[in-house]
């Protein structure tokens, strides 16, 4: 069933999650994973005996436990301050260590898509370049003093190539991160897009694009698909006595009654103000009339609390069966015609309007 729990009220909108909560969550991850790596550059570099450099992923290891912490604690400013400074002074202390070529470096380029994305106060161009400044004078530092503690070549490759991996899987990492982030908020934007805020049910927008899957799931929908059109009848005196939230709690009351009466399967929505749409797949006409009488007692059976008043409330419907061939839209104009009918006869009824070609 296509249809979404009614609410009270229209659902917040909501930003990108890129710097919500599923961006911290992912820094908290990436300090786990760094405080790991830098375990493994211990034993890397105790085994090439640059033990200075193993005492350096020591301290690095250190700093990853307190951002792991800290972002625990929701301190993610300070944590994520503690982050810069561990890459950017890592970085420094083995370039000026072991030499450029190690390729410690690569990991400050990390930074710019996360200052790029994650930056909204529009200060990402000044912060990257900030960064290229500390990238291009550390490269002069480091041409001009060359490597206080050089490694063996042997070394020195190793060094290399394990950066190079690390760096290829980690930007490989972000930047799935980032697309997961970009498609959920996508989907989201969608889901809102066809979904009305009052009642949570589909709008039009939703009601069209589900039928349309519900029918090309269906070809052989005309004359076993139905579509009931219903108004709440009088609501304008609701509106007008009680106010507009008491109306408002009225629609929602109504989208209740009819979502718990659709199928598995039907679409459901709120067509216009007070008005509801039902499309009933693999419907006789015979079960859509009698799903459109056993709507219209249901309504008329209950009441909605307003004001410490319990107001009596009645539906009109309008039922129609898709043709052989019709259009949905054509079918909906019939069920429309039909509600028409139901409310010139008086409201709280159930009128159809089937096509010629099925029985009368
Ligand atoms: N509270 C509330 N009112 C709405 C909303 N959308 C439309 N309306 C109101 O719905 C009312 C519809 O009034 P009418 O079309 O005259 O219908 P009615 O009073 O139900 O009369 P009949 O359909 O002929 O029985 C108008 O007063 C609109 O302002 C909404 O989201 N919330």
């Amino acid at each position: 069933m296509t249809v979404s729990e009614p609410t009270s009220r229209a659902p917040r909108p909501r930003g990108s999650s890129l710097a919500g909560k599923a961006y911290w969550a992912m820094v908290r991850r990436v300090t786990l994973i760094a405080g790991a790596i830098d375990v493994g550059y211990i034993v890397l570099f105790a085994g090439l005996g640059a033990s200075t450099l193993a005492w350096i992923n020591g301290v690095s290891v250190l700093l990853y436990a307190a951002a792991y912490a800290l972002i625990g604690r929701k301190k993610n400013t300070l944590a994520l301050l503690l982050i810069w400074f561990e890459v950017m002074a890592h970085a420094a202390l083995g370039s000026l260590l072991i030499g450029w070529d190690s390729g410690f470096h690569y990991f400050l380029l990390l930074f710019v898509p996360a200052i790029v994305v994650a930056n909204s106060r529009g200060l990402a161009p000044a912060i990257v370049l900030g960064l290229l400044a500390y990238y291009l004078g550390l490269k002069a530092v480091c041409d001009a003093v060359g490597p206080l503690t050089p490694l063996s070549p042997a070394g020195l490759r190793t060094v290399f190539w394990v950066h190079v991996c690390l760096v290829f899987a980690m930007s490989a990492s972000i930047a799935a991160f980032y697309r997961r982030a970009i498609l959920s908020a996508e989907r989201r934007l969608v889901e809102q897009a066809q979904t009305d805020g009052l009642t949570g049910l589909c709008n039009r927008l939703g009601f069209q694009t589900q039928a349309a899957l519900t029918l090309a799931r269906q070809p052989d929908a005309g004359g076993s698909a139905a579509v009931l059109l219903g108004d709440v009848d009088h609501f304008k005196q609701v509106n007008d006595r009680y106010g507009h939230a008491a109306g408002d709690q009225v629609l929602i009351h109504v989208a209740r009654i009819l979502q718990s009466h659709a199928r598995q399967g039907d679409v459901l929505a709120r067509w216009g103000g007070e008005e509801f749409l039902l499309l009933m797949p693999g419907c006789s006409p015979e079960q859509a009339e009698q799903a459109a009488e056993r709507i219209r007692q249901a309504v008329v059976a209950s009441r909605v609390a307003v004001d410490e008043l319990e107001l009596p409330l009645s539906l009109s419907l309008g039922v129609a069966c898709l043709g052989p061939g019709e259009s949905l839209q054509s079918a909906i104009s019939r069920a429309d015609a039909a509600l028409y009918d139901s409310k010139r006869a008086g409201r709280n009824r159930v009128s159809r309007a089937w096509p010629a070609a099925l029985p009368a």
